[in-house]
This record gives C-alpha cells, sequence and structure tokens, in this order.
C-alpha cells in the first residue's frame, strides 16, 4: 500500500482535512525562505490535533543540526526530512544526536534529481528513507517541477523506503505509482489554491487518485 504525505501544511484546517480524508504523514516546513514557513509553536499546536495513526514530519533545510533537534522537540515531530545539501557527515551526526531525544526519529533525506544526480549517491547516506525530488535552480522543494520518473524506478533498488515526489498531481500520481512502485508519494504545491493554503477539492482528488492506482478506491 502506498502511503500519502501532504506537505507544506501551515494552519489546523489543511491538518485536519488532510488527515480525515487520508494522509498518512504532514509535513511542516521549517526553512525560513518557504512560503510554507511555520512556526515551531503552531506546528506542535496543529500536530496535538491529529489523530496518532499521521505521522508528523519536519521539512528542514541545511539548519543547524542543535536547531533540528530543538524544532523536534518543541512540536513533537517523529521524523524529520532534510531536503537541502546536507552531507552524509551531517545525516551521520544528526542520527548520533537523535538518541539524545529519548524517541526514534525517522530520517528521510531528499536528493534532488538533475543531470549531477547519479543512484550511487544513495549508498552514502545513513537515513531510514530516501526522498526523491525535481531539481531546480530556483529553490530547493515546493517548485511543482517533476522529474523523470525511470530513475526514481532505478534508484529504487538502492533504498530501504521511498518518498517519491516533485510535481506530483491528482493527474499524475497514479502513473507515478504505477511507473515507480515507491512506498510513499509526498504532495505540496499542487495541492494548493495559494502558498501555505490547501484546496480541498484537490486532496480530495490526489487521496483518491491514490487509492484508486491500488484498485481499492474508498469513500472520502
Ligand atoms: O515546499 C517548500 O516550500 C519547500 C521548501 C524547501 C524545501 C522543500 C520544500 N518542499 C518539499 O518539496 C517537495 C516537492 O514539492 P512539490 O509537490 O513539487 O510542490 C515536497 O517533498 C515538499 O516537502
Amino acid at each position: 500500500m502506498v502511503r500519502i504525505k501532504i506537505c507544506g501544511i501551515t494552519n489546523i484546517d489543511d491538518a485536519l482535512a488532510a488527515a480525515r480524508i487520508g494522509a498518512d504523514a504532514i509535513g511542516f516546513n521549517f526553512y525560513p525562505k518557504s512560503p510554507r514557513y511555520i512556526e515551531p509553536e503552531e506546528a506542535q499546536r496543529i500536530a496535538q490535533a491529529l489523530p496518532d495513526r499521521v505521522l508528523r514530519v519536519g521539512v528542514f533545510v541545511n539548519e543547524d543540526i542543535a536547531r533540528v533537534w530543538e524544532i523536534v522537540s518543541e512540536a513533537r515531530l517523529q521524523a524529520v526530512q532534510l531536503h537541502g545539501d546536507e552531507t552524509p557527515e551531517y545525516c551521520a551526526a544528526l542520527r548520533v544526536n537523535s538518541s539524545d531525544s529519548g524517541r526514534p526519529v525517522k530520517l528521510i533525506k531528499a536528493l534532488r534529481v538533475g543531470d549531477g544526480f547519479h543512484p550511487d549517491q544513495i549508498a552514502h547516506y545513513r537515513a531510514d528513507a530516501i526522498l526523491l525530488d525535481a531539481a531546480s535552480p530556483e529553490a530547493y522543494g515546493g517548485t511543482g517541477r517533476s522529474f523523470d520518473w525511470d530513475v526514481a524506478r532505478r534508484a529504487k533498488r538502492f533504498v530501504r523506503e521511498l518518498f517519491l515526489a516533485g510535481g506530483l498531481t491528482p493527474a499524475s500520481v497514479g502513473r507515478a505509482i504505477a511507473q515507480v512502485q515507491p512506498d510513499w508519494v509526498d504532495v505540496c504545491s499542487s495541492l494548493e489554491s495559494a502558498p501555505g493554503k490547501k484546496d480541498r477539492q484537490a486532496l480530495e482528488a490526489f487521496v483518491r487518485a491514490v487509492r484508486m492506482v491500488e484498485g481499492r478506491e474508498r469513500l472520502i
């Protein structure tokens, strides 16, 4: 079963709607330059209103490790998504510090697929999961751009758990799943009516499209 992560949540209405419709994870963006940035205190308030089954993920870009752990603790996150230029050494250091938090925190390393990408890179990262997103010269993520899914399909054998991201939409996600067979699909900008605000119909259409490809559409 493919799990669904809805990213860039900035308000409680969108969070509860995403959970009700069937999201398996919610992403909060702590990159200050993102139009979807959320204060840790507000993320914590939203996180505590979510059902337990929904994974709370924090998205970070080149953040100081101590600050990542501060936010993990303040917002009570269960997973960290590193979406910048974090090195294998950074990931290893983050993992060592993870024992300080007293509970397991999933480490997701995002890699951007562009001309310089090679699946061999993946082996260097000690991460629980790898997220593949499209590379862009303009921004680290949330661009709505997609990439050649065949690269993700080939990379899958190097990965314990794969998140497929990058410009997924209600119209494209079915084909993406059929081609790549990822463990997760991750979506952000295509479901927005404005940056940081989700469109309810698009949310529903996305979840329905994922469930359809699995042949088990359910009423939402
Ligand atoms: O959404 C952002 O603003 C963002 C900023 C910096 C790093 C990552 C960001 N979002 C992540 O980008 C991917 C793909 O998003 P999209 O569906 O193409 O809009 C997703 O993993 C978001 O978590």
